[in-house]
């Protein structure tokens, strides 16, 4: 799948659709395997005491791994061919993607008026001894508003984000997020959203503001149109 790039949504043989849709499923669940596994290996080796034959040895280990999934690799404009992107399937998004050893990763769910996230930040994210850093905080809080946005029915992309920091973010403790819209005016879009813990979830301990803009048809063609459209990379489509 990932040689011929066709897409999971081509109309076609319903017994090819059906084969094609248990293979995605397949990879899907294989790419959520390995971003486990690499979220496991970031996190012990970002808290691990090993002496250093033992961390020379994981590091041959780990480049040793990194053979096979080197082998077949996208470039920057093209899109993960599990993901789905009008579908809100993305992979290795660096917050939520099951595949990305980045991510926490955090789970959203839709909710009355808005919507929630949870998710536990291991020492991998220290900032501040036992504290989350101040910049994954954003990270965080600029996902889910970027998602409350898109849930509200006005996508966008973030030009402003203001973050209030008012208590540490305790790592290793259950977090809940939850994010709202708050104003919609014309194409600017501003939302809140804020980071506490299950234990404490009306503690606010990061609050912060997002303005968001959504794009004029003209913006979306020229910062991704290869990726939208791939004949876009044709000026002759990408200047209709
Ligand atoms: C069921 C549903 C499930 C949903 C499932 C999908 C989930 C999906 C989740 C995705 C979650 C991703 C969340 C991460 C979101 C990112 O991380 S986005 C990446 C970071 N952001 C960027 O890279 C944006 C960079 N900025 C830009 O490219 C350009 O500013 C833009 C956005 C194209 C806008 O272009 P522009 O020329 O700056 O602005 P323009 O269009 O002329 O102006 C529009 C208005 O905005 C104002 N404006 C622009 N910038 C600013 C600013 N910084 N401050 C104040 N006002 C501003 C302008 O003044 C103008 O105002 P008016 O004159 O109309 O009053």
């Amino acid at each position: 799948m990932t040689d011929s790039g066709r897409s999971y949504h081509t109309i076609g043989d319903p017994a090819e659709v059906e084969a094609e849709t248990e293979s995605l499923r397949d990879r899907r669940a294989a790419i959520t395997e390995l971003g486990d596994a690499l979220r496991t290996l970031v996190e012990q080796a970002a808290a691990t005491e090993a002496p250093a034959d033992e961390l020379r040895r994981a590091a041959a280990l780990v480049r040793e791994a990194t053979i096979p999934v080197g082998k077949q690799q996208r470039e920057r404009g093209q899109m993960p061919t599990a993901d789905d992107l009008l579908g809100g399937v993305r992979m290795y998004n660096p917050v939520c993607g099951s595949g990305s050893a980045l991510a926490p990763p955090l789970l959203i769910e839709l909710g009355a008026g808005g919507v929630t996230g949870s998710c536990t930040l291991g020492l991998a994210y220290e900032g501040p001894p036992m504290y989350a850093h101040g910049g994954v905080s954003a990270l965080l809080l600029d996902q889910i508003l970027g998602y409350a946005t898109s849930a509200s029915g006005h996508p966008g992309m973030t030009v402003r984000l203001d973050t209030e920091y008012r208590a540490p973010v305790p790592l290793q403790t259950e977090l809940r997020l939850s994010a709202e819209v708050v104003n919609v005016d014309g194409r600017k879009v501003t939302a809140r959203a804020t980071i506490a813990t299950a234990a404490e979830p009306d503690r606010e301990l990061v609050v912060a503001t997002g303005l968001f803009i959504a794009l004029r048809a003209d913006q979306a063609i020229r910062l991704f149109g290869t990726v939208l459209h791939p004949d876009a990379s044709n000026p002759a489509v990408a200047h209709d």
